[in-house]
């Protein structure tokens, strides 16, 4: 059975093959961790990260897919291509992918499709804007969201859902703790009217400047079964203290 609590590290566009020296120490100071741990480095270490971690319960992931199986798509890397290259999981939707790539929700959509005909698990992401929070639209926005990137038929070994207001990443600003609950909550609710009982067991993600420091408030917000993190994951002793934090809670 998939554990409930979920560690993700999302390396972005950063690591070259001497950062693969932060997975050793990693698993050398969590070698059974009591959580689920997932490393999503950039494509170019995929498989030199996964042959690494190859008898360690640590997963690893793609930071994104094309939609389609294969073709004339140059530069492009399809879901099968990550499963072949070790991958576990691939992270869809990300707001800087819709940002810089002008992924709409029907994108999202196809790609997390094409996640689950290739055996992947999906990460989908959504989250507000400050203007839309400043205007009042938060759970309007995460709900459309949620709505037009999720195909039928998701269960909760295959989806996992990670919340990250665009505002809070990578600045250092996070949402107020009953913030947090609210959407997560509003998430988990929509997750149920949609999916039945799956919605209840598929994880909810908290992503957006999650440090050792806020970890564990973080972590005791409901429904919030973990984390997607960006810049600290990048460090073996910032990424390992907030698996502490989250086998703690
Ligand atoms: O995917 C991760 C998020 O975008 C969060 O990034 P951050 O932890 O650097 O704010």
């Amino acid at each position: 059975m998939t554990p409930r609590k979920l560690a993700a590290g999302n390396w972005k566009m950063n690591g070259l093959g001497e950062s693969l020296a932060e997975i050793d120490a990693l698993t050398l100071a969590y070698p059974a961790p009591a959580c689920e741990v997932l490393i999503c480095p950039p494509a170019t270490l995929l498989s030199r990260m996964a042959d690494r971690l190859a008898d360690h319960p640590i997963a690893v992931g793609g930071q994104d897919c094309h939609p389609a199986a294969s073709g004339a798509h140059t530069g492009d890397i399809s879901a099968a291509m990550l499963q072949d290259a070790g991958a576990d999981y691939v992270i869809l939707g990300h707001s800087e992918r819709r940002a810089d790539h002008a992924e709409t929700d029907a994108i999202v959509h196809a790609k997390t499709e094409a996640a689950l005909a290739a055996g992947l698990g999906a990460v989908v992401c959504v989250g507000e804007t400050e203007a839309q929070r400043d205007a009042g639209q938060t759970l309007e926005v995460i709900g459309t969201q949620l709505a037009g990137s999720l195909p039928e038929g998701m269960r909760a070994e295959t989806l996992v859902v990670a919340y990250e207001p665009v505002w809070a990443i990578g600045t250092g600003r996070t949402p107020s703790l009953a913030e947090i609950a609210e959407v997560h909550d509003f998430m988990r609710s929509t997750l149920i009217s949609r999916f039945g009982k799956a919605g209840e067991a598929m994880r909810l993600l908290y992503g957006g400047s999650v440090k050792p420091g806020n970890a564990a408030e973080i972590f005791a917000v409901s429904n919030v079964d973990g984390a997607l993190v960006g810049g600290a994951s990048l460090k073996a002793t910032d990424f390992g203290a907030i698996i502490a934090a989250l086998e703690n809670a």
